[in-house]
This record gives structure tokens, sequence and C-alpha cells, in this order.
């Protein structure tokens, strides 16, 4: 057996603290355990006090400050500087019993989750396949007012795509504040959101999410390349067919328990799928006894 983590990801603004308060509220009113790390070295403030927090390691301000880096350069920065002390989280994380549920809640900027490997050794090291032997789901979210702008919507599930190709790790996407969209698309319409139907993306250019688009305009205009874009998008997508998004509105707490379970199922099902490796130390260890 094995701790169980959840790394809370997503663009800027799409609602990873919110998440990450609402499983804490679920988990504390359900009497079950939890341990609250924030990741993110340029965040603020907190409904809840972190049980470990990177700005205690280092923080964003102090590295824009004294290494004179920008927001993105200081962030890959502290995640560097992470890797280099990775005795910050085990110290912390090791300790933890199994019935824990670690929440990480991550930094929004979005190239931590697409081509930079910093993510993937920082998972690597806390997973099953890692030291501290957590099981880990990803939980990448979106939100759901994207759903309005057919553009926007494919190139975040792009982004969580990416995601999950880079991490290698069981993977919930989820559409968040769904509050914000009833009132604006019929459930119909959504469900062509959450069981991500590539038909959406093959639209006329009389469809006024692609040609609101200046530069989609242009490209058709010359010669329909764009269009041969998003018929080349839509295959890939199609051909990865496990994309999917849960709905998640963090007011309802059937909502919040329903994405939790579906997180526990994943990592069930990949922790079922493929029995953890022993780790050299302990093939040795074994060994030796
Ligand atoms: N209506 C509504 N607003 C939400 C919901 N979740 C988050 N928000 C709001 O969206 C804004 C961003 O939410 P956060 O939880 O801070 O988002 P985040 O992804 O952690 O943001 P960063 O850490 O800056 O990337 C805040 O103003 C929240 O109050 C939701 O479910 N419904």
């Amino acid at each position: 057996m094995s701790k169980f983590g959840v790394l809370v990801m997503g663009p800027a603004g799409a609602g990873k603290t919110t998440f990450s308060n609402a499983i804490i509220q679920h988990l504390q009113t359900t009497r079950r355990s939890c341990f609250y790390v924030n990741l993110d070295p340029a965040a603020e403030s907190f409904a809840y006090t972190p049980d470990l927090d990177i700005r205690e390691l280092i923080t964003l301000e102090d590295v824009m400050e004294e290494l004179q880096l920008g927001p993105n350069g200081g962030l890959i920065y502290c995640f560097e500087f992470l890797l280099q002390n990775l005795e910050f989280l085990s110290e912390a994380l090791d300790p933890l019993s199994e019935e824990y549920l670690i929440i990480f809640d991550m930094p929004g900027q979005i190239e931590l989750y697409t081509h930079i490997p910093l993510l993937p050794s920082l998972t690597q090291y806390l997973s099953r396949q890692g030291p501290l032997n957590i099981n880990l789901c990803a939980a990448y979210l979106l939100e759901s007012t994207f759903v309005v702008d057919k553009a926007k919507f494919f190139a975040g599930t792009l982004s969580a795509m990416s995601a999950m190709l880079m991490l290698e790790i069981p993977h919930v996407n989820i559409l968040s504040k769904m509050d914000q969209v009833r009132d604006m698309i019929s459930r119909r319409e959504l469900r062509r959101f959450s069981n991500v139907d590539v038909q959406l993306l093959q639209t006329d250019e009389e469809d006024s999410s692609v040609t609101a688009n200046p530069m989609a305009k242009d490209a058709m205009l010359s010669g329909g390349s764009f269009k041969q874009l998003n018929r080349a998008v839509a295959q890939l997508i199609d051909d990865f067919s496990m994309v999917s998004f849960l709905q998640l509105d963090v007011q309802d707490e059937d909502s919040v328990a329903g994405v939790l379970s579906h997180i526990d199922d994943a990592i069930q099902f990949h922790e079922a799928q493929e029995p953890r490796e022993p780790r050299d130390d302990e093939q040795e260890a074994d060994h030796e006894a």
C-alpha cells in the first residue's frame, strides 16, 4: 500500500486553488486525512494554510529580484531549485501514513505542462516509480467558459493532452467553474465538449467562433489551410480516444465527491494495470535478506 496524491494542474486562473480547497473541505467533512502542499512559488493567499509551502524554500518574488529574471524564467528557476532540494518534500511527505490524500496545488504557467521536463522529473520522484512511492493522479482543470469559443476549447484540450503524455501518470481532465456555463449552453451541447466530439472542430467557414478569429480568416483566405489544420487536430484528438472532461461545480458537494471518486478510480485502475516494480535499493535489500 502507498499514499495517494493528486496534482492539481491547469492554466492560470482555471480554479486549481479553489478546487484544492473544495477537496480539503470534502475530506474534512468525511473525516479523511489530507495534506495540502502548495507548489506555486508566486501564490499570494490561501483559505486553508498549506501544510507544506514551496515559499518556505523559495519565492518567485525573491528570485525575480535577486536574479533579475522575469516571471516565467523565475518559475523555472524555482522548480530547478526544488529539484535540487528534494529533501524539502521527502522530509514532510515520507512520514505521512497511508490514509493521507496529498493535494499538490501547482502553478498556472502553461509551459510547465507542455515542453519543460521539470514536472516529469518531479512526478517521477513523487510517484510509485520513485523514492516517495505515492499513488499519483493528475487533475487537469480547464475553465468551462472555454466551450463558448471552440478554438480556445480545443487549444486547451491539446495542452491537457500534452500534460497527459508528458507525465505518464493516471490523469483526469476537468471542466471547472460549471456554474458559469449552465445557463449559456444546453446539457446536450455540453456533453459534446465533455466527451470531446471532434466534429465540433470541423465546422464550416460560417461558424462565428472560427471566423471571429482574424488569423483564422486570413488562413482561410489564403487557401483553406486553417480548415486543413482543424482537420489534422481533430484527427489527432480522435486518435487519442481517451480525451474527456469531468464537470466540476465546487459549490456542489456531490460534484466534488464525484470528481474525487473518478480520481480514486483512475489510480486504482492504473495500479491494477501496472504493478509497481521494486526499485534497485529494494531489490538489493531483498537480496541481502
Ligand atoms: N464562479 C466560479 N468562480 C470560480 C470557481 N473556481 C474558481 N473561481 C474563481 O476564479 C478565480 C481563480 O481561481 P483560483 O482557484 O485562484 O485559480 P488558480 O487556477 O488556482 O489560479 P492561479 O494559481 O493563479 O493559476 C478566482 O477569482 C476564483 O474565485 C468556480 O467554480 N466558479
